[in-house]
This record gives structure tokens, sequence and C-alpha cells, in this order.
């Protein structure tokens, strides 16, 4: 071909309202005219060569594999004269529709019209994609609503519609409801009217939904006689284009996600499916994680309920409902350690009711226990500090430890613990001390070091009460050392 004849067809396809590019097979020379210059930054020189277009990056969206502009006329002509092409640059990308067409042997054209400009960084696709997915991945039920929300927004918006949705089948299928919507500026709103559908209002879009998972209606006007009662609807609510994609949820519809143009028609592509359905699959994941999460959540609030339970089991005396002797062990070993660190005192109280064999022999068993329950309950209720514990030691001997308490305060607790069961007034016939339910108390208070153990504040405590017992019961006894 002459090079006069080149440029005649130059001066004329280079004044089509596209971006154009003319490739010379023989030569590996282009010719780009000055929209074509422009979207992809070209040098504004008469004739091109590869080296000119070495700093474009383009690839296929659908399968982002990339390729030179040399391969786009050599192998997407042959594969595709239509396709679209994403072209990334340094701060922005744009999703370009391609028409390539062989002019004679040596020349080929494409031509390129920007569809998408991604630049916009709030909609550039990649970007929301992977927030919605992180957004999702940890989604909280209370928050679940603002993510959908964004990502019906994204949708929307990037597939140029001016309504999207979210919609979810009942359980037996019967009825779907519009569970999320967001709409275009000036758009009206439908969810709160598409509470209670009928699945069998619209036979034709459930039967597709059910087979194919896809509804998918670039033109309204022209859906067939069969889907009489779907155009009537979707008339009624001012669509022209819809595209509804099937949720799954352990491989069963459970609802759609879709998108309406009402402003104008769309005629769907693939990467509006793909996108769609990306979104759709991210969504049905994040209700099925959330399902999880919460029934987890449930099994675990199950679990520390009945391990509370049973360390309160585990730790109180069933008859009492004070600490146990496990419960004594426990905390007498931890506050020893813990004043011997902050160098302070600890008395130990230990308590014997006085002639209690007599007692249940005279009153019965049971008349016992409810005396032991009273007496536990008293001691119990002149605990009132932190750390205080009082428990029951065993049989009918209590025990009560005073951390940060010296021997004199000790006494005076002791001094109430005797006021209480006195006041408690529990008769005993068979006292030989008083008429009524009288204690013996030994104690000891002592300045632990880190050498105490618990069984050293036991045994003088309890010769304590020992001393009490032998020299008249119904008395308060203190260990103190013989020298
Ligand atoms: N009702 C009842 N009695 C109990 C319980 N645990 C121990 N006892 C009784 O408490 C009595 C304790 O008797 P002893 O150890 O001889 O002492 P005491 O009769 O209180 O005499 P002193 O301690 O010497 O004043 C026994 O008869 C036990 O059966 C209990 O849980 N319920």
């Amino acid at each position: 071909m002459g090079l006069k004849q080149l440029e005649d067809i130059w001066s004329t396809v280079k004044l089509i309202p596209f971006a154009v590019v003319l490739y010379d097979v023989k030569k590996h020379t282009y010719k780009a005219n000055s929209q074509a210059q422009l979207i992809f930054d070209l040098p504004e020189k008469h004739t091109l060569n590869k080296a000119d277009f070495k700093h474009l990056k383009l690839s296929s969206p659908e399968s982002r594999k990339q390729f030179t502009i040399e391969q786009l006329f050599e192998k997407y002509l042959v594969i595709n004269t239509n396709c679209h092409v994403l072209l990334q640059k340094q701060t922005k990308s744009l999703l370009l529709n391609a028409k390539l067409a062989q002019l004679n042997k040596h020349l080929h054209i494409a031509t390129f019209e920007v569809i998408e400009h991604n630049q916009d960084a709030q909609y550039n696709f990649d970007k929301i994609i992977s927030k919605i997915s992180t957004d999702l991945i940890d989604i909280q039920n209370d928050n679940i609503d603002t993510h959908i929300g964004f990502a019906l927004k994204a949708i929307g918006t990037v597939c140029h519609a001016d309504r999207s949705y979210l919609f979810k089948f009942s359980e037996d299928g019967k009825s779907m409801r519009n569970t999320h919507e967001w709409v275009n500026q000036g758009i009206q709103a439908f969810k709160e009217q598409l509470q209670h559908v009928p699945t069998n209002s619209l036979p034709y879009f459930a039967n597709l939904m059910d087979t194919t998972h896809l509804f998918k209606v670039n033109d309204v006007a022209s859906l067939p006689i069969k889907a009489t009662k779907e155009k009537q609807e979707l008339e009624r609510e001012g669509i022209q284009s819809v595209l509804c994609i099937g949720l799954r949820y352990d491989k069963e519809l459970v609802g759609f996600i879709g998108c309406d143009c009402v402003k104008q028609k769309r005629e769907w592509t693939d990467l509006d499916l793909i996108r769609i359905k990306l979104v759709g699959e991210i969504i049905a994941n994040a209700f099925k994680n959330l399902n999880y999460k919460q029934e987890l959540q449930r099994i675990q609030q199950q679990l520390i309920t009945a391990n509370q339970k049973l360390n309160q089991l585990v730790n109180t005396d069933s008859l009492t409902s004070i600490a146990n002797r496990r419960c004594f062990d426990k905390a007498l070993e931890s506050e020893i350690k813990r004043c011997a660190r902050a160098e302070q005192p600890v008395s130990l109280i230990m308590c014997d009711i006085d002639f209690f064999k007599n007692y249940n022999d005279s009153y019965g068993h049971q008349q016992g226990d409810e005396a032991l329950v009273k007496v536990a309950a008293a001691l119990k209720a002149q605990c009132r500090r932190e750390g205080d514990l009082t428990a029951r030691y065993g049989g009918e001997e209590f025990a009560v430890i005073l951390p940060a308490t010296n021997e004199q305060d000790c006494l005076q607790f002791t001094r109430l613990i005797q006021q209480t069961i006195k006041a408690a007034g529990i008769k005993h016939n068979k006292s030989s001390v008083s008429e009524y339910l009288t204690l013996s108390i030994g104690f000891y208070s002592a300045m632990p070091d880190k050498n105490s153990t618990p069984q050293c504040f036991i045994n003088k405590a309890d010769q304590a009460l020992y001393k009490a017992k032998e020299t008249g019961r119904n008395k308060v006894c203190q260990f103190k050392p013989t020298h």
C-alpha cells in the first residue's frame, strides 16, 4: 500500500469521534488520533512505533491477562472484534470498549471508547471490592446493614444503575422480601412496598431464578408474553432494564441481588454480571459468617454460664451457701501471700457451735441443719470488707479470714460475732452455758512472711479454739505463742 493511500485513509478515520489507532502490520508502525494520544499518553508524532506504547498497561478486565498493543491487534482481532480493555495508568485506570477491524491486508484499525473512568477512588471497583470484603469478613450484627448499603451503592454506581437491592426468599420459598435497597438521587425507593411479594405473582421470574439463578432484561418493553406479570410490575416501578442474580446459601437459593435502570436502558455487559455476582457472593458469605459467629457466640455464652455455675458449685457449701472448705483453702493461701507482699497482718478465726451434738439430739437433725444455716448467715453478714471470707470448715465448725486485720480489730470482730449469734436467739435447751446457741471462738493474728503457710495459721487458730472449749465455751481465745 502506498504512502499516499495510507495518508488518505488516515485523514478520514482519524476524524471518527473516538480514540483511533491504526496499525500497519507490515511495517509495525502505528498512527493515533488526538483522542487516542490523550487517552494513551502518546507523543504527538505522525507515525508511532512499538516503543511509544511501551508505558501502557493493557489487560483484560475479566482474566486480568496483560497484553501489548501489538498483541491486541494480532491476537484479539482474531478472537473478538469487540472487547473490553482495562488501561492502567500511573494514577488511574480506564475501562475501554475496543472495536477492532481489518481495513485491508496490512492495515488494522481499533477504536476505543471510554466506558468507565475508574480513577475516581471511591468507585475504583477493585478497591471497593477489597473494602467490601474486608468490611464484611469480620462483620458484627449491628453494622451489617451499613456495609450492605455501601456494597449496594457501589455496585449500583459501577453498573450505572439507578437502584440496587437485596431480596430474601421466605423459608418455604412462597414469598420474597426486599431487605436492603440503594437508590440513586431522584429515584423512587420501593423497599417498603416490596415486603411480602408472593413468589407465584412473578412466575416467569421465579422460574428463571430457580433454574438459571439469573434474570437479565436489557429492555423491559421487549419481555415475552409469558412474562406479562413481570412486565407489568417492572413498568409500574418505571424500570427499563433489570439484572438479578440468585444468592445461594449452602447450595440453596435464599434470595437475589439486583440492579434496575430507570432513567435509561442498559445493555448489561458480562462485566456487570460478574461484578454483581461477586458482590452478591460476598454478601451471602457475610451472612453465612454472621450466622456461624452468632451460633458460636451462643455456644460460648452457654459454656461460660455453665462454667460459672460449676465454679460456684465447687466452691460453695450446699447446705449453708457460704464458701466451702475448698474455697477457704485457696483463699487463705492467697491472702497470706498477698498480705506478706503488702506487709499487712492476717487474722484467722475458727468458730465451733457449743454442744451441737446435744442440739441435734434435742431438736432433730433437720433443725440442726437450720441452725447451721442461721449461724453461717450471721457470720457472713459480718464480713463486709473486700477480701473477708466466711467458710464452713466442716461439720459445725466455721472459719473467717480477715485480711489486713490486726489482733485488736480481730478481737473486736469476734465480739461482734458473739453478739450477732446471741441476737439470732436460737434456743438451745441442752447447752450448759446458755439457753441460746453459742459459739466458742479461737483466733490467730500475725504478720505473714514468705515462709508463712495456711496450715500454720489453721493450727494456731485451732489451738485457740480448743482453749476456748476447754476453758468453758461461749468465749473467745486468742493464740499467743508461749515463750
Ligand atoms: N444437723 C447437722 N449436724 C451436724 C452437721 N455436721 C456435723 N453435725 C453434728 O455436729 C455435732 C458435733 O458434735 P461434737 O463434735 O461432739 O461437738 P459438740 O457436741 O458441738 O460439743 P462441743 O464442740 O465440744 O461444744 C455432731 O453430732 C455432728 O453430727 C450437719 O451438717 N448438720
